[in-house]
């Protein structure tokens, strides 16, 4: 068998399809972006048909991209954008309204007013997560609630819930298959972390059906074959991750302390913790990192919502740059008497904050500051949050202590912000060569199941490093800057 293996990565911005060859290289791509809707302030939605037909026409571009037939792939692995909320009608296949993102904040008061009811200590414990609008389940329950009929169907058992891998493996397959991954369940905040299982008492909380809920499998798990009338022929789909955790993989953090950040929209750091979860003190979340022929190895991880999306906002609203790499050489230009900082919480601030009401905010502005200093203060922005990250995964796990940071995403292109980062984290921040890691990731799930890519050992040995970022900046300078965000984020947050 042909050891060509194709990896969705359904982001939050574009939909992208890659083919690699069994050394792990490039052989097709295609990627669009797709609309995002923001009908009120705080929403965020999709249009599920578009992701699909995103999806779908990538997958063909990079097929001929690659001049290779469907019939020529082993397998398909899909790793996805996740907690972003689906439901749609199993008779027809139809979604009863668009998908609510990640990013939306419509049920911030419904979690609030579960903090209040003193639920959150028995939330945390059984499914890693803090409260948070973030999280699918208060998704599935708006969407109940204010879809008119929604939930008779979903009583009736007509709907169907998933996150996007479930969307689109419900799509490839035909209708054929409802099911998703124990990474993508883990995101729900109505998953037993520990029991690997839907929990009965956080859907009866939630007032949320089980009948609406797909089964949960391993990543590593028999997805079924596409349906034979989109591609000519059945292609078994072997691999399934969120795409934070298939970039763990793609990185190769197999070993317990190794700990990955990925910068695109928002910024995700995880940190692989073994086989045992670690129960965080400092507002982290415990996830599975990836669950592989039936074994948990469990993570912590901090999330942060804009990184990435700062830069664009310099571009596309203050219309300071035209284009996202231009910030780079800006901030490093910036005026070094000048102390401007951005807590950029346009969608509210995630860990170790978790506040969904805090905005963004810039401090120490002069009548001298202009677009350098406003471009340091959005670049660094995500560097001090890293920092807040990793600071509090060492107070939670020794193992993290002396770790060295493996970044990917569009972001890590800029030298200037990988150069800053290690500076404030004081550690070393390591660049691979393949920065396609999340595809890589879920490539190699499904290419290793199919039995035509190698199995754990063999797939980290293939891990280059393309520059390793050292620290320069004195301690005291350091801490300095350190004590202004901290500053800035206190004076930027809805709650004291
Ligand atoms: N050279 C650069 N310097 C700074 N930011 C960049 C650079 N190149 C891309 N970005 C930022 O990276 C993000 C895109 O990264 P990507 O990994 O494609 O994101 P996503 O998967 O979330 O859509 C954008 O927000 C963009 O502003
Ligand atoms: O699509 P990305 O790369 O912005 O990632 C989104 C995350 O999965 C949200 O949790």
């Amino acid at each position: 068998m042909s050891g060509y293996v194709l990896a969705i990565d359904q982001g939050t911005t574009s939909s992208r399809a890659i083919v690699f060859d069994d050394r792990f290289r490039v052989v097709g791509l295609g990627q669009e972006e797709f609309r995002q809707h923001l009908p009120r302030s705080g929403w965020v939605e999709h249009d599920p048909e578009e992701i699909w037909r995103t999806t779908l026409s990538t997958m063909r571009s990079a097929l001929a991209y690659s001049s290779l037939s469907a019939s020529d792939l082993a397998a398909i692995g899909i790793a996805n954008q996740r907690e972003t909320t689906v439901l749609w009608d199993r008779r027809t296949g139809l979604p009863i309204h668009n998908a609510i993102v990640w990013q939306d904040r419509r049920t911030s008061e419904m979690c609030r007013r579960l903090v209040a009811e003193g639920t959150e200590p028995e939330i945390t414990a059984r499914t890693g997560l803090i409260v948070d609008p973030y999280f699918a389940g208060t998704k599935i329950a708006w969407l109940l609630d204010n879809v008119e009929g929604a939930r008779r169907l979903a009583e009736d058992g007509h709907l169907a819930f998933g996150t996007i891998d479930s969307f689109l493996l419900w799509r490839l397959t035909g209708g054929r298959v409802h099911a998703t991954d124990t990474t993508n369940a883990s995101r729900t905040m109505l998953f037993d972390i520990e029991a690997n299982a839907w929990d009965a008492d956080l859907l009866r909380l939630l007032d949320i059906p089980g009948a609406v809920l797909p089964e949960v499998r391993d990543c590593d798990a028999d997805f079924g074959t596409t349906d034979p009338s989109l591609f000519g022929v059945a292609i078994p789909i072997r691999g399934v991750a969120g795409d934070q955790h298939a970039a763990a993989i793609g990185q190769a953090c197999f070993r317990p302390g190794m700990v990955k950040a990925t910068y695109g929209t928002g910024c995700f750091a995880l940190l692989n913790t073994g086989s045992e979860r670690v129960a965080s003190g400092s507002r982290m979340l415990t996830t599975v990192g990836y669950r592989l022929a039936g074994r948990t190895t469990y993570a912590l991880e901090g999330s942060i919502f804009v990184a990435g999306a700062a830069v664009q906002w310099l571009r596309d609203e203050l219309r300071l740059i035209s284009s996202a790499p231009e910030s780079g050489p800006l901030a490093e230009n910036a005026d070094a008497e000048q102390d401007v900082v951005m807590v950029p919480a346009f969608t509210g601030l995630g860990a170790p904050w978790w506040d969904a009401e805090a905005r963004g905010a810039i401090f120490g502005l002069t009548r001298r500051s202009g677009p350098r200093e406003l471009a340091r203060a959005a670049l660094e922005a995500t560097c001090f949050q890293t920092s807040d990250l990793l600071a509090a995964m060492r107070r939670d796990c020794p193992q993290a202590s002396d770790t060295v940071l493996r970044v990917d995403g569009g972001m890590v292109a800029s030298d200037w912000t990988m150069q800053r980062l290690s500076d404030l984290l004081d550690a070393p921040v390591d660049r691979p060569v393949v920065l396609e890691t999340t595809a890589l990731g879920a490539a190699w799930i499904a290419g290793q199941k199919a039995g035509v890519w190698p199995g754990m050992d063999g797939f980290a040995e293939q891990w280059r490093l393309e520059r390793r970022f050292e620290p320069g900046m004195e301690g005291a300078e350091r801490a300095r800057r350190l004590g202004l965000w901290e500053d800035a984020v206190r004076r930027t947050r809805s709650t004291f």
